[in-house]
């Protein structure tokens, strides 16, 4: 309930560090990322920069007291705003009722990561931090795609978002995002716009989905940059001689050879002799990661970690074909990585 009490935690009798007072008589919970935006100049100005049209359906994820949601509601034709809080739900309501806005805005109370998105035309959002990378990519798979979707992010999360090959912070997360999306850098928001101010600086971006869609096996494709990425920095040469990296490629091409060929006991064989203790579950392909440890070795690297086989000369020779045995990950193009894998794929090799 708004203004209600804050709840003391047990044996914190005089700490009250997750609850930040606020003027009206709520109270913002920092678990759940509650940041309100004070200043009204960058609400218009994050309102005139998404162009949204008066005709448009504007979805807004997390309105918390409504301060964006009226501008939006001003600008647009409709505004569903998903909230996880109960409070803010009832703030929002509060402020609304009896307004002319009231019957063009629908509160939809849940968490938006499960919650099924209705039909929008744009989404402008000042989101939690911690949802970012679920949320971007919950966005960028719903159908029908829509035109943009404005949001504010951590600066950090937000410059890997629109990095460039070549760019400090370009990772698998930028090239998965800029495989389903074009994404600009719109606005640098500095942290004393909000109430009570984050620990970090942000930036707003507008995310537009590919129409039409780059087309690609999702498993496929995650598998593959999953390895390109474990170390971004190395020519891709290097990554793709390493023993686990072989093991794991070679397991695929068979066990695609043996369905091919209806042969299940030539898998039993392959998975006998094989030890893919290195890949594990990593090779879950949920696209949650933000990134950042990209740098971070995941497969063991070395060169006493090599093996010489046939297999490993086959897939050295799809690196020469085309060119990419010296080349880095961070440097390389989305168009480059979808060529890279589709050689890779020509000759029989899989990465799911
Ligand atoms: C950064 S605040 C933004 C508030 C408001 N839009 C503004 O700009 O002033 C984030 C809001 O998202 C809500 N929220 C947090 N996690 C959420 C989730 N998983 N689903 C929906 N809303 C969430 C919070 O309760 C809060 O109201």
């Amino acid at each position: 309930m708004a203004g209600g009490k804050v709840k003391k935690e047990k044996g914190k009798p005089h700490q009250q560090q997750k609850h930040m007072p606020y003027q009206g008589g709520i109270s913002f919970h920092k678990s759940k990322g509650q940041h309100i935006l004070k200043n009204p100049l960058l609400v218009d100005s994050i309102v005139e920069k998404a162009g949204v049209k008066s005709t448009d359906v504007i979805l807004e994820i997390g309105p918390g007291t409504g301060n964006l949601t009226k501008k939006l509601l001003e600008a647009g034709k409709k505004v569903i705003a998903i909230e996880i809080d109960p409070r803010m739900v009832l703030e929002l309501q509060r402020r609304f009722q009896g307004t002319p806005h009231s019957n063009r805005l629908t509160v939809i109370q849940g968490d938006v990561l499960k919650t099924e998105l209705p039909y929008f035309d744009i989404c402008v959002a000042n989101i939690p931090y911690q949802i970012s990378s679920p949320l971007t990519f919950k966005l960028l798979k719903h159908e029908p795609a829509f035109r943009a979707a404005i949001i504010m992010f951590q600066r950090e999360f937000a410059m890997r978002l629109v990095a460039q090959p070549g760019d400090k912070l370009y990772c698998r997360l930028t090239v998965n995002t800029q495989l389903h999306a074009r994404v600009f850098h719109l606005l640098k928001v500095g942290r004393n716009n909000f109430r009570p101010p984050p620990k970090v600086d942000s930036s707003v971006v507008r995310i537009e989905p590919r129409k039409p869609r780059i087309e690609v096996k999702q498993k496929e494709w995650d598998g593959f940059l999953r390895i390109c990425f474990n170390r971004k920095n190395k020519t891709l040469g290097s990554i793709f001689r390493q023993k686990s990296v072989i093991s794991l490629l070679e397991k695929n091409y068979r066990t695609v050879r043996a369905l091919e060929l209806g042969q299940e006991d030539s898998l039993k064989e392959v998975d006998a002799k094989m030890d893919f203790s290195s890949f594990g579950d990593d090779q879950g392909m949920e696209m949650d990661d933000d990134g950042a440890d990209d740098d971070e070795m995941e497969v063991e690297d070395g060169e006493a970690d090599e093996v010489q086989s046939e297999f490993k000369d086959k897939v050295l020779g799809v690196l020469k074909e085309g060119d990419f045995e010296e080349k880095r990950s961070s440097k390389l193009t989305l168009q480059e990585f979808l060529y890279l894998l589709s050689l890779f794929n020509k000759a029989g090799i899989h990465f799911s």
